[in-house]
């Protein structure tokens, strides 16, 4: 049976003055997930949008929103995005006192609990947590901006995240998402998908040449990610 490999483009890199009809655009182009960045200007030295704006995007699409906390401390925030509409909310553990309960305090919520790691961060947090965590992110640039290169090294920590996946689903019967971001593009997805990625985050490569209100104009691209992951 063919994998099933779901692409998350991230609006930051999208046109914040028409981000309603981006989202539109960009799902309806057969993507399948909104992945939506959170930067504070102190976890990370950006800052970006809150749950003011997922509470606005939330009636324009059914498609999943994917939040991706790049904040410290974590806990007081993550209520907030479940009433917005959050489906997913990812944190860093770096930026969690207490990593057990923010990913509780997720699901508490309604939603599906996720860790992100940075290119550094290893792999090691993950060992008591298993079963509160549905996805694992790993991110293939250091986090606060769009438009970065792929980091080659995060291929073998891709690698070692599936191996410790498909150990967990085989004893446990229960699936957990794979996802990367950072850097993606059509060139370099089927490697990625190859390395046990099953989730790809795509910013400037999706939304990065097209501004035009061509509401098809997000077609080719996505149509070329999605040729490069039928190879794998
Ligand atoms: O979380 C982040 C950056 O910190 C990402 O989600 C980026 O927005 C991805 O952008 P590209 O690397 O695909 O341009
Ligand atoms: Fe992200």
């Amino acid at each position: 049976m063919a994998k099933q490999f779901r692409i998350a483009p991230s609006i930051l890199s999208a046109n914040f003055a028409k981000l309603g009809q981006e989202i539109t655009d960009v799902i309806t182009s057969g993507t399948d997930i909104v992945h939506f960045d959170v930067m504070d200007n102190h976890y990370v030295p950006n800052l970006t949008i809150g749950p003011l704006v997922c509470e606005a995007i939330r009636p324009v699409t059914d498609a999943i929103i994917d939040v991706h906390l790049m904040v410290k401390p974590v806990d007081r925030i993550i209520p907030d995005f479940a009433k917005a509409g959050a489906n997913i909310i990812t944190f860093h553990p770096e930026a969690s006192d207490h990593i057990d309960r923010s990913l509780s305090l997720v699901r508490e919520h309604g939603c599906k609990s996720g860790l992100v790691f940075n290119p550094a961060t290893p792999l090691d947090y993950l060992d008591y947590v298993m079963d509160k965590v549905d996805m694992i992110l790993l991110m293939s640039v250091n986090p606060g901006f769009g438009g970065q290169k792929f980091i080659p090294g995060t291929l073998d920590k891709l690698r070692q995240a599936r191996a410790r996946i498909d150990a967990y689903t085989e004893k446990t019967g229960r699936e957990i998402w794979l996802e990367i971001d950072g850097g993606v593009n059509p060139q370099n997805i089927a490697e990625i998908a190859r390395a046990g990625a099953d989730t790809f985050v795509a910013g400037s490569a999706v939304f990065g040449k097209a501004r035009d209100t061509d509401p098809n104009r997000y077609n080719t691209v996505v149509g070329e990610l999605r040729a490069a992951l039928a190879t794998v």
